[in-house]
């Protein structure tokens, strides 16, 4: 696999539902003095709907449609970014390859228990719906390695979006001075 980072940086970070990518997208932006985006705010802004009504309306085949398009459309825009992308969005092989090509990829993970408390609150998540414990640990199983592919991993389970950020301006730093 080609781990090399396109010029013009992209940070993208995936991962799990409720680990923390559009927390961090924001203040990571922030930092870098870059623009921030997230592709399920683009997918609803796109649509003029919710991810909720998106998946009952159309399913989530024509929800993941819609996401890898909005993806592309960041992924190669002229200019320095922070992508948050949806928990989804690393389940099709064109986006996983996309993000390589044009972004530092970074895996945010947790501890399920942790993912469960930050999520229980927020119904806006069409696939946690119902009985949110049996729907994270039965997705976390059916995406085993799904969030493998990155460049690098920060553990969040213990860590505020103030020090999940640390970890990866410095990781990026020292990413982006190689030859
Ligand atoms: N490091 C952290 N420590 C404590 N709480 C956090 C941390 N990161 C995120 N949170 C909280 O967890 C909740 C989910 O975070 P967020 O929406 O950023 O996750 P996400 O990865 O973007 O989820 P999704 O994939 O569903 O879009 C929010 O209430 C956020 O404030
Ligand atoms: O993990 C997933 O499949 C999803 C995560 C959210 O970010 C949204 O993209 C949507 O609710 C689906
Ligand atoms: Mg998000």
């Amino acid at each position: 696999m080609n781990l090399s980072v396109s010029p013009i940086g992209k940070v993208v970070l995936i991962g799990f539902m409720g680990t923390g990518k559009s927390s961090v997208s924001r203040l990571l932006a922030e930092r870098l003095e870059w623009s921030c985006a997230d592709t399920d705010e683009e997918v609803v802004r796109a649509e003029g709907r919710s991810i909720s009504d998106i998946f009952a309306d159309d399913g989530e085949g024509a929800f993941r449609d819609m996401e890898s398009r909005e993806l592309s459309k960041l992924l190669e825009a002229p200019e320095h970014a922070v992508i948050a992308t949806g928990g989804g969005a690393v389940l099709r092989e064109e986006n996983r390859s996309a993000m390589l090509k044009h972004g530092f990829v970074v895996t945010l993970s947790c501890d399920p228990e942790k993912i469960i408390a930050r999520v229980l609150l927020d119904k806006s998540r069409p696939l946690l719906k119902g009985a949110v414990r049996e729907r994270v640990y039965g997705l976390l199983e059916a995406r085993k390695g799904a969030y493998d592919f990155a460049h690098l991993t920060v553990d969040t389970t213990e860590l505020s979006v103030d020090e999940v950020v640390d970890r990866i301006v410095m990781a990026w730093k020292q990413h982006s001075a190689l030859p």
